[in-house]
């Protein structure tokens, strides 16, 4: 179980915000507050995790985390039976009495949601859509009703009522992504749906500064290198590579001493490595990698 406590993320560097990144971030927290839950859709990469822990935080409130699987089910939400515990008294004070008390009871666990919808913690519920529709349905009594039902859990009220103070923030990713399943229109209908797109080359390479600590233009030679790659992917409608490999390829040049320099051949094989299966997924399926290799030398003499 992830309970994030207001403690964390406390790197005032952990999101980089641009005026267009807080002006985001204002209006969500001003729909939060009016009782709307906030769903952040996007492809790979593009800071819709990073910025549904921000918005959390900015509650104020306790942070749970729940990650969407297809494995997710309400047990996991609501709570489960985890065991018995069993008390017994053996009375032999007066010798010729002799007294037994045994009783057993079930040991409950809360599940995560049940946790949050009580206490009034900020869920965060990241990739909801890789669940099983039929596991998000609860969600539907959650916001429209206000109750959490507890239903399979033989606990002896059908209901709790949801903590004044309790809000959800989702997470997910494009329908075509492999392992997501389609979100049921009663429940999107309730949501307000932010699109999250990839940012600006410049916008990306703010991020590397504040990040990495990188010179700018460096950052920026990497962003325009991943950004040019991943425009090569888009048009053959694959996602390509994302401000995640812009970051691992400027955190490891700077670890290790790195030129960022598209000639030097120690980028060149770092940016190869880093790059090449991703933009390889983009290519015909011959000599799709030997492909992928030489777009990305070409790329890394041409951007870098
Ligand atoms: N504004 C930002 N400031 C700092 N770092 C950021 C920002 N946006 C994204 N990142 C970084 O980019 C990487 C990807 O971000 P994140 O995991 O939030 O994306 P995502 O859209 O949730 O991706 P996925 O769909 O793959 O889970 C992370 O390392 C994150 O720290």
């Amino acid at each position: 179980m992830t309970v994030l406590k207001e403690k964390v993320n406390t790197d005032s560097k952990a999101l980089v915000q641009d005026d267009e990144t807080k002006h985001l971030l204002s209006r969500s927290l001003r729909y939060l507050k009016a009782g709307y839950p906030i769903h952040f859709n996007g492809p790979s990469g593009t800071g819709k995790t990073s910025l549904a822990l921000a918005l959390a935080k900015k509650r104020k409130r306790p942070v749970m985390l729940i990650h969407g699987n297809h494995e997710l089910n309400n047990r996991d939400l609501i709570g489960d039976f985890t065991g018995y515990s069993s008390k017994k008294t053996v009375d032999n004070y007066v010798r010729s009495v002799y007294k037994k008390d045994e009783s057993v009871t079930e040991t409950w666990r809360d599940g995560r949601l049940l946790e949050a919808a009580k206490n009034g913690y900020t869920l965060v519920y990241d990739e909801f859509t890789r669940s099983h529709p039929t596991t998000n349905n609860i969600f539907l009594s959650i916001l429209e009703e206000g109750v959490l039902p507890l239903y399979g859990s033989k606990l002896t009220e059908p209901y709790i009522r949801i903590h004044p103070k309790f809000s959800v923030i989702f997470t997910s990713n494009p329908l075509e992504y492999a392992g997501v399943y389609e979100t049921q229109d009663a429940l999107l209908d309730r949501l307000i749906t932010i699109p999250l797109g990839y940012k600006a080359i410049e916008q990306e390479a703010a991020i590397l500064v504040g990040k990495i600590g990188i010179e700018e233009e460096e950052a920026q030679a990497i962003t325009t290198l991943v950004a040019n790659l991943r425009e090569k992917c888009l048009k053959e409608s694959r996602s390509g590579p994302s401000l995640r490999s812009s970051l691992m390829i400027a955190r490891l040049a700077s670890e290790e001493d790195i030129p960022i320099d598209g000639n030097d051949e120690d980028f060149q094989v770092l940016c190869t490595d880093l790059l090449t299966y991703t933009v390889s997924e983009c290519m015909e399926a011959e000599h799709s990698e030997e492909e992928a290799r030489n777009l990305i030398l070409e790329s890394c003499v041409e951007h870098v």
